[in-house]
């Protein structure tokens, strides 16, 4: 059967427990689709897990460990008996400038790097192991057997000052998607990114309010922030949409971000 709804699929989410991955595992249990749940320890994925019924399974998990994403992976197989769809959500934020003037102060190396860590070798570490299982299903008729979906931001391209870090994490997702996608193609396996805006979520809700209140008042329409289902909306697009594959796809209100 081709891939053209989420019913019946399994997805594995990362990031799950909130924002955009937590408005995507809900989407895919509400239409059907049966869900492995991957956040920190310390999250609230088992809560959001347990609130959807046997459809979705909590497993904690570090995006930057191999062994917690392998685990994942065996629920996945041993619960749901495969995997179709991977959606990459998990992601940290830092607002820092390249050197604080005022404060004579550089960026904090150690700092940088654990952005690029999570965001960017986490994401590529899940699309790694999890394309080895969605490679096990059997093709459809397009010779499709399944979809990986990355969370870049529009901060790859329109980055804010104080966003070295986030944006480099960022670009570096952006930079992968066509890669992996021409890697992943004759296993049919589509590889697309989604570039959101500025979405209501707990992430967003941490900037300074200041930061908050302009950078809402730049969206040109609709003029609020995105609902996160509107990004698990596009989520679901990109897996119904079989001819959609390498590429990077804003979702943001037409925003296109200020110094
Ligand atoms: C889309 C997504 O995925 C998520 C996003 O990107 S959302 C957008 C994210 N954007 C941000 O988070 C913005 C991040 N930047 C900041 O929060 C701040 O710039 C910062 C904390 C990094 C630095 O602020 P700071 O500590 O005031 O830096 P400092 O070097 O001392 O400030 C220098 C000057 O720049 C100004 N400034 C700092 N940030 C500013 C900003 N975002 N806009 C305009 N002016 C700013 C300061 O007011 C200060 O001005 P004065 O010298 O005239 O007083
Ligand atoms: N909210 C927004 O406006 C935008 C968000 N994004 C991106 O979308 C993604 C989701 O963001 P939000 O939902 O807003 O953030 P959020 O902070 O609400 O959710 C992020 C989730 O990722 C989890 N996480 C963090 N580090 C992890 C790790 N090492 N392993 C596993 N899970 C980890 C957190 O526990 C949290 O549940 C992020 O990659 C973010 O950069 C991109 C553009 C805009």
């Amino acid at each position: 059967m081709p891939i053209r709804n989420l019913k019946g699929l399994v997805g594995l989410v990362t990031g799950g427990a909130s924002g955009l991955g937590k408005a995507t595992v809900e989407r895919f249990v509400r239409q059907g689709a049966r869900v492995i749940l991957c956040d920190l320890e310390k999250s609230a994925g088992k809560d959001v897990a347990d609130n959807l019924g046997d459809n979705c399974i909590f497993s904690p998990t570090n995006v930057t460990s191999e062994a917690d994403v392998k685990k994942a992976l065996e629920i996945a197989k041993d619960k749901f008996g495969k995997l179709d769809v991977a959606v990459n959500c998990a992601g940290i934020g830092i607002a820092f400038k390249t050197y604080n003037f005022n404060k004579k102060l550089p960026h904090n190396l150690e700092d940088f790097a654990e952005v690029i860590t999570v965001n960017t070798v986490g994401s590529f570490n899940v699309i790694r192991l999890a394309v080895g299982l969605i490679g096990e299903n059997e093709p459809d008729a397009d010779g499709q057997r399944g979809v990986v979906i990355n969370t870049s931001s529009v901060a790859a391209f329109d980055g804010q000052m104080g966003q070295a870090a986030y944006s480099a994490s960022k670009g570096a997702i952006v930079g992968m998607t066509l890669p992996i996608a021409r890697d992943l193609a004759n296993q049919g396996i589509r590889c697309c990114t989604i570039a959101p805006g500025l979405f209501n979520t707990p992430l967003l809700a941490s900037l300074p309010e200041k930061v908050q209140t302009y950078l809402a008042s730049t969206i040109p329409f609709p003029k609020r922030l995105g609902d996160p289902d509107e990004y698990a909306h596009m989520v679901q697009t990109i897996v119904e949409n079989p001819y959609l594959n390498g590429e990077v796809i804003r979702v943001d209100g037409s925003i296109r971000m200020m110094a």
